[in-house]
This record gives C-alpha cells, sequence and structure tokens, in this order.
C-alpha cells in the first residue's frame, strides 16, 4: 500500500487539516500518516484558539516517521510559524522526501491567520523551491505575488508568469472563491491547463483545500502524473462538495464518504 504523510495543523471540527488529509487518504486508499504542527480550536462558524506545538516536536514526529516508513508523497498545511517552516524544510532535504504538496495555508475562510505574518517570507524562499506542486487560492496567490489583484480567470492566468520568475514547481492557482466559477489553474513546465467546473451553490466548503491538496498527494503517490492527478483529485473533491454535509451552523464540511455511500 502506498503511504502519504500530512503535515498540518488539527481542525476540532474534523473539517479541515489533519482530519481532512487522513479522510482524504482513506477515500483514496492509501495509508496515512500525521505530523501535528498546531492544534486549532475551531468549528464550521470559525478559529477560537491555536496552540502552535514546539519545533522540537514537529522534528521528533518527522524524524519518528522517517526514520522507520517509507513515503510516497507528503502534503503540508497549516505550518503556523517560521521556525516550523525552517525544520520542515530542512528535513525534506534530509530524508529527500518525493512528490511533495504544498498547499501555502495563510488565512481561514473565516479570516482567522493560521501563518504568522512574519513568517511568508520563509515560506516562498524555504519552501516554494522544495514542493512539486503548490496549491495557492486567490488570496494565498496574492499574497505570495506582493499583492498582484487576482478576482478573475484573467488575472490567474497573468499570476501564473509571475510565480515562473519564483519557483519551477507546478503552481495550481485554485478558483473556489471566483464569483461564479470553480475553475483552478494548473501551471507546469511551460504549459498550463484549466481544469473547469461549475460553482455549486452551497456554504458548505470547509476544507477544500485541505482535501484537494491531500487528494494530489495520493494520486501522486499512486503513481499519477501531475496533470492527471489534479485532474482525478479535482473530480473528488467536486463530488465532495456536491455532497457536502449540513453539520454545523456555519460553512459544513465536505463529504469523504460519497464515493461508498451513496
Ligand atoms: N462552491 C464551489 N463549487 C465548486 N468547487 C468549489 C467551490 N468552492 C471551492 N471549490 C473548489 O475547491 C477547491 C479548493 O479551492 P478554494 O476554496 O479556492 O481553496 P481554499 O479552501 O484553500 O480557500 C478548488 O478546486 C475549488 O475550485
Ligand atoms: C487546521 C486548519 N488547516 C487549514 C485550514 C484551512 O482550510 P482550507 O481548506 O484552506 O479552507 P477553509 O476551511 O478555511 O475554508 C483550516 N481551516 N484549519
Amino acid at each position: 500500500m502506498k503511504k502519504v504523510l500530512t503535515i498540518a495543523g488539527s481542525d476540532s471540527s474534523g473539517g479541515a487539516g489533519i482530519q481532512a488529509d487522513l479522510k482524504t487518504f482513506c477515500a483514496h486508499k492509501v495509508y496515512g500518516m500525521s505530523i501535528i504542527t498546531a492544534v486549532t480550536a475551531q468549528n464550521t462558524l470559525g478559529v477560537s484558539h491555536i496552540e502552535t506545538l514546539s519545533s522540537l516536536s514537529v522534528r521528533k514526529q518527522i524524524e519518528a516517521v522517517a526514520e522507520d516508513i517509507d513515503i510516497d508523497a507528503v502534503k503540508i498545511g497549516m505550518l503556523s510559524n517560521a521556525e516550523i517552516i525552517l525544520t520542515v524544510a530542512e528535513l525534506i532535504k534530509r530524508y529527500k522526501f518525493k512528490n511533495i504538496v504544498l498547499d501555502p495555508v495563510m488565512i481561514s475562510t473565516t479570516g482567522f491567520d493560521l501563518l504568522e505574518k512574519d513568517a511568508k517570507e520563509a515560506l516562498i524562499q524555504e519552501l516554494l523551491p522544495l514542493a512539486d506542486v503548490i496549491t495557492p487560492n486567490l488570496h494565498e496567490a496574492s499574497a505570495i505575488l506582493d499583492g498582484l489583484e487576482i478576482k478573475s480567470k484573467d488575472d490567474m492566468e497573468k499570476s501564473v508568469h509571475a510565480f515562473r520568475k519564483l519557483t519551477s514547481s507546478a503552481v495550481l492557482i485554485k478558483g473556489g472563491h471566483l464569483v461564479d466559477d470553480a475553475a483552478d489553474l494548473l501551471a507546469y513546465e511551460d504549459k498550463f491547463r484549466w481544469y473547469d467546473a461549475p460553482k455549486i451553490n452551497t456554504n458548505n466548503t470547509h476544507g477544500t483545500g485541505c482535501t484537494l491538496s491531500s487528494a494530489i498527494a495520493s494520486n501522486l503517490a499512486l503513481g499519477l502524473s501531475v496533470e492527471q492527478a489534479v485532474f482525478d483529485a479535482k473530480e473528488y473533491i467536486t463530488g465532495a462538495i456536491r455532497n457536502s454535509l449540513d453539520i454545523g451552523s456555519g460553512n459544513g464540511p465536505t463529504n469523504h464518504l460519497y464515493r461508498l455511500i451513496r
């Protein structure tokens, strides 16, 4: 069985973070492992508290897994601060991790900071170059590109050229926050490809970014090309949103069981 590691924060409500990642791995029939960077108190209405683990704890968790188990792919989500980013970057290099999908989590949809403001540069300088695929949403892409306005599909196309100057990683700009579309744009090598999808009329989009990046990591572990891994992950997230769950009174979670329970 293929083995996939997530390095991310815990979401007590189970919709995003480590919990979404492990559910996604399970649905893709890969073995999931987790490195927890922070514990958030969170529900469908928002984040009320964050306790970040020490970089020593993160280091020890990664070493414990990597010294014992072969890892076929890694998904990276919420990292909280620069010290943890530097630790993760160092250990990626030491253990030569492959198939790395970086979701540059910065802020929750409900507006809570999940990355300290001064850590953005470390993320760009230290982690971006190590990732095989990065998956910013419109807000994160704009933050990485020094405030470049990205609100439309045209803006997304322009922004991939700016990304090309920063990194040779494949970049998937997620269009979930476009007004009437949910199209994502993949730029890889010197090509780009749109993954179109209709915008589903629902508030239940908590954890969509986490789910998509974990699905891509699972598909890479299973041996798919980047283009196909993104295609299959896009189908998975679209189905998980279409069948999303009315849990809680805010933004409910996606449904990872929709292919099993019909
Ligand atoms: N309402 C929606 N209908 C269809 N797809 C959506 C919707 N909202 C998000 N998505 C898709 O979910 C994935 C995550 O995107 P996005 O919500 O932009 O990321 P994040 O959760 O990081 O903000 C993307 O593939 C995006 O197109
Ligand atoms: C612990 C934790 N990690 C990441 C997120 C962000 O999740 P994401 O899927 O990018 O988007 P929203 O759920 O915020 O819409 C999170 N909330 N918690």
